[in-house]
């Protein structure tokens, strides 16, 4: 970059977000010498660390090392008490640092970018707007995640729902507690409360995580089931109202009452694209991005993580930052982008090998393509499946492990392009099948992958058996 580029502007790149991906975006193209500022209106961090990924795991880590100690005869018998809701809650607060992003703040400042707090909103091309101070920048990375959506229910937003920023900051556990929605957030958020003592009822319009492989909604539904959630697949609710005693009343569709202290609504979530003056800089919120997260009709605008709704997690957003970030620095300075697919600037994966987590117990481990999104997008695939409880690594680490897992195989090119687990323990299997298909491995090498006995890995031997050897 030289000195009269950069002259005229006060920055090379200002974010706008100051989340997990904003954060990424800054610290990659500050590192190839750009000029950063970093804008952010609430806490520098984001929804992931103070109100969705680190809280919300916090909640669920000590119910599942209870459960996992029961499951194994020696350790049950050990296990004298109860769940300590109030260490949980502690230990859950520890994580957000008690919702004080000082120390992240301090993380911006030592990597050389400016933090700038407060509202940002595009006022012309490459200029931002914060209270009564308006900055340029020779590009501009909007990266202002997602917002709940609300259903429309008669009386809801009257009735002080929850969303996940309440559950996961709660500082109680509701007595009851009613959860709309039968996505990761509603699954993961049920599994919490309930093991720290609420009576809940999940209500699932649609059944649970129906983006997933089939048998995934089915054990997932069950293990809440046998934890004492009530779950209610095909459940809708018509009208919700709280009294005066703070109760919350919701009418079912099917003439049935629930009552709850809490209501948590965990519906699904949009970019956060308002009031950022796209329409002004002649954009519009109804945008498209590139593989390097560039605006298509701008050379100077990107859109990264949440905001640009590829994949609405953490990895994956700070994998497009990344890519976003080096991209960005590369054309500033005149550099060759490499915008192929794989290429150092693009975030390819986002098409078609997005890993996934759901820390449910059992959690469930996915990767890519289920068979279904497969077939839709016009592959010859051919699925295999297997019981994890069948492996010896399983057996051993819970006493009736019960599991499931299953890979979807390109015939034509005998590779796997999906993969996905089900059982205890199994989300740090996941990055093996991710490299599997990240790398288009083909399976009769696959073969030569030996995992080691006895871990649960060895279910990958059971589905090559399965599918059987390319001679
Ligand atoms: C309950 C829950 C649990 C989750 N758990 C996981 C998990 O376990 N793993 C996982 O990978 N993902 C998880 N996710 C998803 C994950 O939280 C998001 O994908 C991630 O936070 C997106 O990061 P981001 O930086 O794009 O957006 P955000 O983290 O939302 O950051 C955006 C930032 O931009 C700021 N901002 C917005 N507009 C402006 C503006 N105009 N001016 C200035 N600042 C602005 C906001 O204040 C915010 O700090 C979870 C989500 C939820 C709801
Ligand atoms: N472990 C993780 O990585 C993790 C955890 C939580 C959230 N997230 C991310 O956050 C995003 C948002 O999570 P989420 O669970 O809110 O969304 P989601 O899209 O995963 O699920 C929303 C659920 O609500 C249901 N729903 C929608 N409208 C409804 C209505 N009117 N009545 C009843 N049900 C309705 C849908 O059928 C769906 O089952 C997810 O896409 C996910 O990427 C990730």
């Amino acid at each position: 970059m030289t000195t009269s580029e950069r002259g005229s502007h006060d920055y090379d790149l200002i974010v706008i977000g100051a989340g997990a991906v904003g954060e990424n975006v800054a610290d990659y193209a500050a590192r190839r010498g750009a000029r950063v500022a970093i804008v952010e209106s609430e806490l520098v961090g984001g929804e992931c660390s103070y109100w969705a990924c680190m809280p919300s795991k916090a909640l669920l880590r000590s119910g599942h090392a209870l459960r996992a100690a029961r499951r194994v005869a020696g350790a049950h018998e050990a296990i004298s008490g109860g769940i300590d809701a109030s260490a949980v809650l502690a230990r859950r607060t520890s994580f957000t640092s008690d919702w004080d992003d000082s120390g992240q703040a301090e993380w911006v400042a030592s990597a050389g970018i400016d933090l700038i707090r407060g509202r940002a909103r595009l006022v012309g091309r490459g200029l931002v707007q914060v209270g009564d101070r308006t900055c340029s920048a020779r590009a501009v990375a909007l990266a202002t995640g997602s917002v709940p959506t609300l259903p429309d229910i008669p009386g809801l937003a009257d009735a002080a729902p929850w969303g996940t920023r309440e559950a996961t900051s709660a500082d109680h556990v509701p007595a009851r507690l009613v959860v709309i929605g039968g996505g990761v957030s509603g699954v993961e958020l049920a599994f919490a409360f309930s093991s720290l003592g609420a009576r809940v009822t999940l209500l699932a319009r649609g059944g649970l995580l129906r983006r997933e492989e089939p048998f995934v909604g089915d054990l997932v539904a069950a293990a809440l089931r046998e934890e004492g959630v009530d779950v209610r697949d095909g459940a809708t609710p018509t009208r919700v109202e709280r009294g005066d005693d703070g109760i919350v009343s919701i009418e079912l569709e099917d003439g049935g009452r629930l009552e709850a202290e809490e209501l948590l609504v965990a519906t699904g979530r949009r970019p956060a694209l308002d009031d950022l003056g796209l329409e002004d800089v002649g954009v519009g919120t109804d945008l498209g991005v590139d593989d390097t997260m560039l605006v298509a009709g701008t050379d100077w605008l990107y859109v990264v993580g949440d905001a640009n709704g590829r994949a609405l997690l953490t990895h994956q957003g700070k994998y497009q930052a990344r890519a976003a970030g080096e991209a960005i620095a590369a054309r500033l300075d005149g550099s060759p982008v490499a915008d192929a697919p794989w290429g150092q600037h693009v975030a390819t994966a986002d098409h078609g090998a997005v890993p996934r987590v759901v820390f449910s117990d059992p959690e469930v481990a996915a990767v890519g393509l289920t068979e279904a999104q497969a077939r839709e997008a016009g592959m010859e695939v051919r699925a295999v499946e297997h019981d994890i409880g069948k492996v010896a690594g399983a057996s051993l680490h819970a006493d009736g492990y019960t599991g499931r897992a299953k890979l979807v195989v390109d015939e034509q090119r005998q590779v796997v392009v999906g993969a996905t687990f089900v059982g205890q323990d199994v989300a740090e299997l996941l990055h093996a099948a991710t490299i599997a298909v990240v790398g288009e491995v083909p399976i009769d090498r696959l073969w030569h992958a030996v995992p080691a006995y006895p871990t649960i890995s060895e279910v990958w031997l059971r589905l090559l058996d399965a599918y059987g050897r390319p001679s």
